[in-house]
């Protein structure tokens, strides 16, 4: 069975440990290159021979593979591989090893064959979604949101290392935070480093810290990102923008947890989380040989990506409020009439776009609200800009009742007609949404009356 990227997003160690212990589900072999590529077997707690010999657990053909050339010997929460005296060797890295730990993600070269050590997929796709619509501080009741919620709050409990996808202003370092402050680390630092702010020729020292004299301008010995976060978490915001040169010096970082200052000669060990993020495409980067495979792949163990708000506009609502709250503001601050102008913007800028129009408007008046045509093609009114022969005020009511009766249907209908879970979806209260129907005679499509929602529990 080929690994497919699917295979591994959305993983969590921490869970595959304690199914490892309950001795359901493990670690699996998976073979990347090589005449048996797309191969992969569930480790069990045991020993595998892997070579050529018929006799092996795992038989790979490749002929630059000895009979017998490598032993793993799987814990229940570890790998060791053992050279067999093989006589083309196993490499890690590029280097030869006689005896090694492997952990999830790792990739060992025997012959011309590749083998990743991973998580058994334990997606479960009917897993539970998320009851909160919340997670430190970002907020969100779509389904996707949750999804992500449900995602991060067993990420946060592990302390495997974090690849953060997302748009510009989606919440990614809000998400990083809370991944720190939601975990066992959460008495330790947080340290940030933002990789496109730092100055190529700096980045090593601020990853890793320098002596006194390292470089012109290193007037004294200074700890790097990595030391400073001991014990806790460092989050490497835009990790596309890491130099190439610097790439291998991370992935030894994240292999063994320990960094050498620039101009020192010893390592020092660190307890660190790494969580790191990027709004550009990463595996495109790896394609255009822009950013290293094995990097990537060390990263992007577990991998959550936060969705851009055009594809769950149902938050906007949920946003503002808290928004508002934030402020000091009561919901009243905003009208009906710009919250259904602000639910209909694509916002490209996503929710820090979002925000900052909030709070332009609440600080100068609704007559602040920025010109917001809805991008073509998306939005509810696609096609109908606004009327320009009515007056100002008219012609905002009418593009508003437009937008209100096309969402509503469409909402309506994608929940079949089911109020409780329209009003979740949405994100308004049922009351208010009652109203609204009825006020677009909408209301006879919705079913159950007063008692639909009678003790449901969101
Ligand atoms: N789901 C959310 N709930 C509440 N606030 C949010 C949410 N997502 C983002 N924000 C707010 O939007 C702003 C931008 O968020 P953040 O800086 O985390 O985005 P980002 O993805 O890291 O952006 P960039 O890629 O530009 O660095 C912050 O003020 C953050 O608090």
């Amino acid at each position: 069975m080929a690994e497919s990227q699917e295979d591994e997003e959305n993983l969590d160690p921490t869970a595959t440990l304690h199914r490892a212990r309950a001795g359901r589900v493990r670690l699996k072999l998976v073979v990347l290159s090589g005449p048996e590529a797309g191969h992969n077997l569930t480790l069990e707690p045991r020993e595998y021979v892997i070579g050529k010999a018929p006799t092996c657990d795992v038989v790979l053909t490749d002929k630059a593979i000895s009979r017998q050339h490598l032993k793993l010997e799987v814990g229940e929460e570890s790998v060791r591989a053992i050279d067999m005296e093989s006589r083309n060797g196993s490499f890690y890295e590029g280097l030869r090893f006689s005896q090694m730990d492997l952990r999830p993600g790792s990739v060992i070269t025997l012959g011309n064959t590749e083998i990743k050590i991973a998580p058994e997929d334990t997606r479960e796709r009917s897993l539970l979604l998320s009851s909160r619509n919340r997670f430190g501080g970002l907020v969100g009741a779509s389904r996707k949101m949750r999804e992500a919620f449900t995602l991060l709050e067993r990420m946060a409990a592990g302390g495997a290392d974090v690849l953060i996808q997302g748009e510009t202003g989606t919440g990614k370092e809000g998400c990083a935070e809370a991944l720190h402050t939601e975990s066992p680390r959460k008495e330790g630092p947080f340290v940030i480093v933002d990789l496109a702010g730092v100055p190529p020729s700096l980045v090593e020292s601020e990853l890793f810290g320098h002596v006194k004299g390292a470089f012109t301008g290193a007037q004294g010995d200074r700890a790097g990102a990595f030391e400073r976060a001991n014990g806790g978490t460092v989050f490497l915001d835009e990790i596309g923008e890491l130099p190439m040169d610097i790439q291998p010096r991370l992935l030894r970082v994240l292999e063994r947890r320990q960094v050498k200052r620039v101009g020192a000669n010893d390592y020092r060990t660190v307890s660190v989380r790494v969580i790191a993020a990027t709004h550009v495409d990463l595996e495109g980067a790896v394609q255009a040989g822009k950013f290293r495979r094995d990097l990537f792949h060390r990263l992007a163990v577990l991998r959550v990506t936060l969705p851009p708000l055009r594809e769950r506009p149902e938050d906007i609502p949920l946003l503002i409020d808290t928004m508002l709250e934030l402020s000091g503001r009561p919901p009243s601050a905003l009208s009906d009439q710009t919250r259904a102008l602000l639910a209909q913007y694509p916002w490209p800028g996503n929710v820090r776009e979002l925000r900052n129009v909030v709070e332009q408007v609440v600080s100068l008046g609704e007559e602040a609200l920025p010109a917001m045509d809805p991008l073509p093609g998306e939005g509810a009114n696609k096609g109908t800009g606004p009327d320009l022969d009515l007056p100002f005020k008219e012609a905002k009511e009418k593009l508003i009742e437009g937008f209100e009766r096309d969402y509503l249907k469409g909402l309506i209908e994608r929940c079949e007609g089911n109020i409780s879970r329209a009003s979740r979806e949405a994100g308004i209260d049922r009351v208010y949404l009652r109203k609204l129907l009825r006020k677009h005679g909408l209301d006879q499509k919705a079913t159950g009356g007063a008692g639909d929602d009678a003790g449901h529990q969101e």
